[in-house]
């Protein structure tokens, strides 16, 4: 997501010296900056590291759709730099969404070209949560977008919300927010679902 927003400066916004300071300290216009977190209870220094909340700002957007409309998701983190929100409402006016957020409102998780087939990036790690079977919805929304089902793929009720439930031989059973009910054409295997998370797909 840095490189992303360093591009999408560079590019779109026409400020060339854009950069992160992580690579160039003496950048005239950091778009990523050092943000340490100096946490007591995380291992790991100044680094931002393990699980995080990310809080959607916007309902109408693909990753929230992809989280199965969740208002927040937890994820895994390990960076020490952040997007300048100093900078935000600039990269926002030119078009840039940033749809996810910490809950201080100031740490950039989720950003969307809305005008874009799927311009997504998080500066979170979903690899980290993603499963054979049990894709992160992230990947599963590019790999969806790059096979033309992505309008398929986000159409209400295919995807679970958090505590909706299913019946299964085992009995009602509580699906995760993000989960795929349905199969879709070689993209998700109902069975490798079910596998991976203990629900049946119905
Ligand atoms: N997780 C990432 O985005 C990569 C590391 C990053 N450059 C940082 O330390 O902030």
């Amino acid at each position: 997501m840095q490189i992303a927003v360093i591009e999408f400066a560079r590019s779109i916004m026409k400020l060339h010296g854009a950069n992160s300071t992580e690579f160039d300290p003496t950048t005239k216009t950091p778009c990523v900056i050092f943000m340490p977190e100096g946490s007591k209870t995380h291992m790991g220094a100044t680094m931002r590291l393990g699980s995080r909340r990310t809080f959607f700002q916007v309902t109408n957007c693909k990753s929230a759709k992809l989280y199965g409309n969740a208002s927040y998701v937890d994820e895994r983190h390990r960076h020490r730099y952040e997007v300048n929100p100093d900078m935000v409402p600039e990269f926002e006016k030119a078009g840039l969404s940033f749809v996810g957020r910490d809950e201080s409102g100031k740490r950039m998780e989720i950003i969307e070209l809305p005008t874009h087939r799927f311009f997504v990036g998080a500066q979170f790690h979903p690899e980290f949560k993603s499963r054979p079977g049990k894709p992160s919805p992230l990947f599963l929304g590019l790999v969806a977008a790059s096979s033309g089902q992505l309008d398929h793929l986000l159409q209400p009720g295919l995807i679970s919300s958090t505590g909706r439930h299913t019946c299964s031989k085992g009995g009602a059973q509580k699906l995760k927010a993000g989960h795929v009910m349905k199969p879709l054409n070689g993209l998700v295997n109902a069975h490798y679902s079910a596998t991976g998370n203990g629900a049946i797909p119905i």
